[in-house]
Parts: structure tokens; sequence; C-alpha cells
């Protein structure tokens, strides 16, 4: 490659940096201005242009060039601006990128679009998506369920560009290794079907034998171009996300993040509360409110932590409940879903058991500890919630993860001011300190996938693991233990984003010596720290 195709390669160019004789070696003369900058003065040109844009959508319209620009770049300036861009890159503004996609697309931005319609044409697309590059991280949407804003069809492919933006950026990931797919499977939503600048599939989505067909074609051509990839499915819908992460998480590296990254990221909120409060996890009541992917997900993630700490499955259940649209989900519902039955009650378990059809009555009836919103359903934590679970429990600990910001369940200075000051929180996306009247400032703990899936995956490549077991994503809920500082008032129950690095090297580790534990790594591994070190890229000329 020379000249201006290097110019035009995001992997390679450093535009203004390349040194003179580079410029000679790639027959780059004369095609740049003359001056040579450092990354550092290229890093901080950039960031005071990124200062003069008005809104985080222009300001994700700028990373995101630059990220089409230059790659390296992009990383370096990331990482020096870690907690303040990623509700830039990613979540909450994200959203607004996806439901805008077509009217501001520019770039693919190296995403392979995968085409219901030809899966004759899914080898070629990941072929040539890849141009040559060694894949070892493919992050795959069908988009029918993004964050908590429904169905977006093509316009979802921003997700899987931003979840691997995040595992550079926090797990140094090599951005060159990575895949973002988007499986276009068509859109149940009215208006990007009415639009004519839509740019996907024009129809509504595919299900049953034929959608299957295809994302297993997808998985198999994927593996065996790709064999050391580890598949990442994000936003997936209910109806399908788990019956596709069951059918190859015992054959391959295969990973939901809704259903298990999030399980992981609550779990380690639970215990950075219990870390805080000095409760035993078995004292715990735990309800889920919006019983689905990650609701059921999450539930299931902290069940089996119920169960590492001493309790059998039976006792454990007695722990749980789960509130749906319908109120408290019960056995004798047809309607449940199969990740919902488990969770279901029996009617004859109360006095009541007719009237617990909202949450409020659910919870003076349950007497939750541990509440957590998975709902879509905002303002649904009121008040009146808050003050019945103030009244069983001095320690209530109430998660909003509904995203983006706008559908959280509650807003955290409600939640500390309704408790005078007793919640402990954690929300999906990251929001302000809230100073309480007793003058006690709260840090508000993030609890977002993106604290644990970099990592996550990092120690499953570095470990070269058969799959991802049940015993690794249970070391990666473990593995932010002691990060959390219990004995400061107000502290937050997960650790800050700025200390994404450090999070993501700890829960990389934790995977990787699971991994040789359990006999699942297909590589000899002497010492773990240096083989997860050795192995991330560092943004750097
Ligand atoms: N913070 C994180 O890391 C994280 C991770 C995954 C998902 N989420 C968020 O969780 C939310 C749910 O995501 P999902 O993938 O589970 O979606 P989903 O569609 O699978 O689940 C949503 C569930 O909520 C239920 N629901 C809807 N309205 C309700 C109401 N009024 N009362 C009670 N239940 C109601 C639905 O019936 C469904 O079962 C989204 O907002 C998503 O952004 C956050
Ligand atoms: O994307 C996020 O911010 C987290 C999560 O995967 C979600 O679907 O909300
Ligand atoms: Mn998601």
């Amino acid at each position: 490659m020379r000249g201006q195709e290097i110019l035009n390669n995001p992997f390679l160019n450093k535009g203004t940096a390349f040194t003179e004789a580079e410029r000679e070696e790639f027959g780059l003369t004369g095609m740049l201005p003359a001056h040579v900058q450092t990354i550092q003065e290229q890093a901080d040109q950039a960031y005071a242009q990124y200062l003069t844009k008005v809104n985080d959508v222009e300001k994700r319209i700028f990373l995101s060039t630059l990220f089409d620009t230059n790659r390296t770049l992009f990383y370096y300036l990331v990482d020096q601006h870690v907690a303040e861009f990623m509700p830039v890159v990613y979540d909450p503004t994200i959203a607004d990128t996806i439901e805008n996609y077509s009217a501001l697309f520019v770039n693919p931005q190296n995403a392979a679009f995968l085409d219901i319609n030809h899966p004759e044409n899914i080898e070629a697309t990941l072929k040539n998506a890849a141009d040559g590059r060694d894949i070892k991280l493919l992050v795959a949407t069908d988009a029918e369920g993004i964050l908590g804003i429904g169905d977006w069809g093509v316009q979802g492919v921003d997700i899987a560009v931003g979840k691997l933006m995040v595992y550079t950026a926090a797990a140094g990931i090599d951005p060159a290794s990575v895949l973002p797919v988007s499986v276009d499977a068509g859109t149940n939503r009215k208006e990007l079907l009415a639009d004519p600048l839509y740019l996907g599939n024009r129809h509504e989505r595919v299900r049953g034998d034929q959608y299957f067909e295809f994302i297993d074609k997808f998985v198999k051509t994927a593996q065996s171009l790709f064999p050391e990839m580890y598949l990442h499915f994000e936003d997936f819908g209910r109806s399908t996300a788990t019956k596709i992460l069951n059918t190859y998480k015992n054959e391959w590296p295969t990973f939901n993040d809704d259903i298990q990254g999030t399980g992981i990221v609550v779990t380690s909120a639970v215990l950075g509360a219990l870390a805080i409060t000095g409760e035993d996890i078995k004292t715990q009541t735990y309800l889920t409110y919006g019983g689905g992917l990650a609701g059921t997900g999450i539930a299931n993630r902290v069940l089996a932590e119920f169960m590492q700490q001493g309790l059998s499955e039976e006792e454990a259940r007695k722990h749980f409940y789960m509130v749906d649209r319908q109120g408290l989900l019960f056995d004798d519902d047809e309607t449940l879903t199969p990740e919902q039955k488990p969770f279901a009650r029996s009617r004859s378990e109360f006095e009541n058991a007719d009237e617990l059809t909202d949450l409020l009555s659910v919870v003076k009836t349950v007497k939750p500890t541990v509440l957590v919103g998975t709902s879509t359903n905002p303002g649904s934590f009121t008040k009146e919630v808050v003050e019945a679970m103030v009244a069983n429990t001095d320690y209530p600990k109430i998660f909003l993860l509904s995203n983006p910001t706008k559908l959280h369940e509650a807003m955290p200075d409600d939640l500390i001011k309704w408790s005078d000051g007793k919640a402990l929180v954690a929300t999906g996306v990251p929001v302000d300190p809230v100073t309480a009247s007793n003058g006690v400032t709260y840090e508000i703990g993030q609890a977002n996938n993106m604290l644990v899936y970099p990592g996550l995956g990092l120690g499953t490549i570095v470990a070269k693991a058969k799959v991802l077991s049940d015993g690794m994503i249970s070391a990666a809920a473990h593995a932010l233990g002691g990060m959390v500082d219990a004995s400061q008032p107000g502290a937050p129950v997960l650790p800050p984003v700025s200390r994404l690095s450090e999070m993501s090297f700890r829960v990389a580790v934790a995977v990787a010596k699971q991994a040789v534990a359990e006999g699942l790594n297909q590589v000899e591994i002497d010492d773990v720290e240096a083989a997860v070190k050795a192995a991330q890229w560092t943004p750097e000329y």
C-alpha cells in the first residue's frame, strides 16, 4: 500500500505524524504539510476541536470521523479522556446516533452488513469487511432490542461499532482484530420502513427457520474464517437471544452481553453494596422489575452467587421474585417466557395474590432488599415504592439499569431524597453525584456491562479458551471485589469508570486464570498477568 491508499486506511494512517523518512518510503512526499506533528500535538489539536462541538451528538460525530480517519489517534485521545468520552462514543449518546443513523451516514466503519435475503453472500461479506485482518473478536447485532429503545434495523450497527470502541479503550483489544457485524433481518419499526432515507432492508423482520438458518450460516462461516474468534451478541430480541446463545455456547467462545455481561456487573454491584453495608447475601430478598433478557440474565447470575455462598438452589430461589407487565409472575401464567418460568411463584404462597399486579403492592408484600429495574419503564420506581422498601430495610439497594437515561426507572437524586440517604443506587449510564440533605455526597456507580465485557473478552482471547464457561463468568463477577471503598461515606457500589482500564485488566486476568484452572485454555500460559499485558494493544505510532 502506498500514498493515498495509506492515508485512507484508518488502521495505517498517521496523518501529519508521518515522519520524513516514512513519507519518502510510503510515497507520501508532498501529500502532507511540511511540519511533522507528534501524536500528543495531534491529540491536543483534536481535543480543542472536540470542545467546540455544541452537543453530544456533534461530539460523537467528530470523534467518529477521527475514528474513520486514524484509529491510533482516536484511541490515544480516548485514553486521555475515558470517563468524559464514554457517554459520548457509547451510551447514552449512541442511542441518538442509532435513531438517526441513516440520516447521518457517512462511513460504513469497517462493519460487515449481512443481508438476510442473501445468505450466499455471508462469506464474501465477512471476508470483504475483514480485508485480510486477523479477526479475533466479533460483535454482532440484529438490533431487535437496542438498549431499551427497541427495533432499529440496520441502524443498530452503531451499537456493534460502539461496543468495540469500548473493548479497545478499556481492555486494549487490537482494533485491527475486531469486526462489527450487522445482521439485517428487516425491521418492524414502521417509521423506518416508511423513511426514504432508511438504509436497511425495507421489510418486516424475517422470523422462524429462515432467520435461525441465516444465523447458523453466519456463525459457522465466521468460525471457519476466524477460528480464534470470540463472538459477542448484542441487543438481539427477547425471543431469539437465549436460543442463539444456547446453540453455540458449548461449542465456541460465545457471549451474550445483555444476558451474561449485565448479570456479571449487577452481581458485582450487589457484592459491592454488601461490602459497604456489611450484610450477608443470604439475608437479601431480590426483586426483578422487567423480566426480559437482562432481567432474567441478571437474576440467574445473582442466584448462582447465592448458591456459591452456600444455599441450595431450592433455598436460593425463595429469595427471588420477578415482576413484568402483568405484575408478580405466577406459575399458572401461560404467557411466561422460558427464562421467566423458573422465577415464577405459586399463588398459594400469598393471601393477596390477586392484588399483586403492580410494583408497589409487590414491594409491600415481598419486602425486597434489592430492586433491579430492567423494564424500560421510566418513573416506575416512585416515592411510594422507595418508602415501602425503606420500611423493610435500612439498606435498600436500587439499581436502575434501563438505558438510555430517559428510560431509568427513577432518577438517583430522588431515590436518595426519598430514602433519606439510605438507598445504595447504581445506574446504567453515568449520572452526577448527589449531595443529600445530610451533607453526604453520594457517588453513583455505573452498572453498565461495559465494566466487565472488555476484560471478559480479553481474558478469553488470551487463554484461547475453548468456550466461555460459567466458572469464567463467575470469576469476572468477583474480579471487581476490593475495588469498592467501603469505608467512604457515600461510596459507589461499583468502581468509577475512570478506572475502566484497571477493571478490565483485573477481569481479564481472573477470567484467563479460571480458563486455565478448568483446562479450557488452548495455549500454555505460565504467567497470566504477563500474558494479558503482552496481548494488550497500545495506541502509539
Ligand atoms: N445497564 C446495562 O448494562 C444494561 C444491560 C442490558 C440491558 N439494559 C437495559 O435493560 C432494559 C431491558 O433490556 P432487555 O434487553 O432486557 O429488554 P427486554 O425487552 O428483553 O426486556 C424488557 C422487559 O421489561 C418488561 N416490561 C416492559 N414494560 C414493563 C412495565 N411497564 N412493567 C414491568 N415490566 C415491563 C417487558 O415485558 C420485558 O420482559 C433496556 O432499557 C436496556 O437498555 C441495561
Ligand atoms: O449498551 C449499553 O449501554 C448496555 C446494555 O447492553 C444495554 O443494552 O442497555
Ligand atoms: Mn445491550
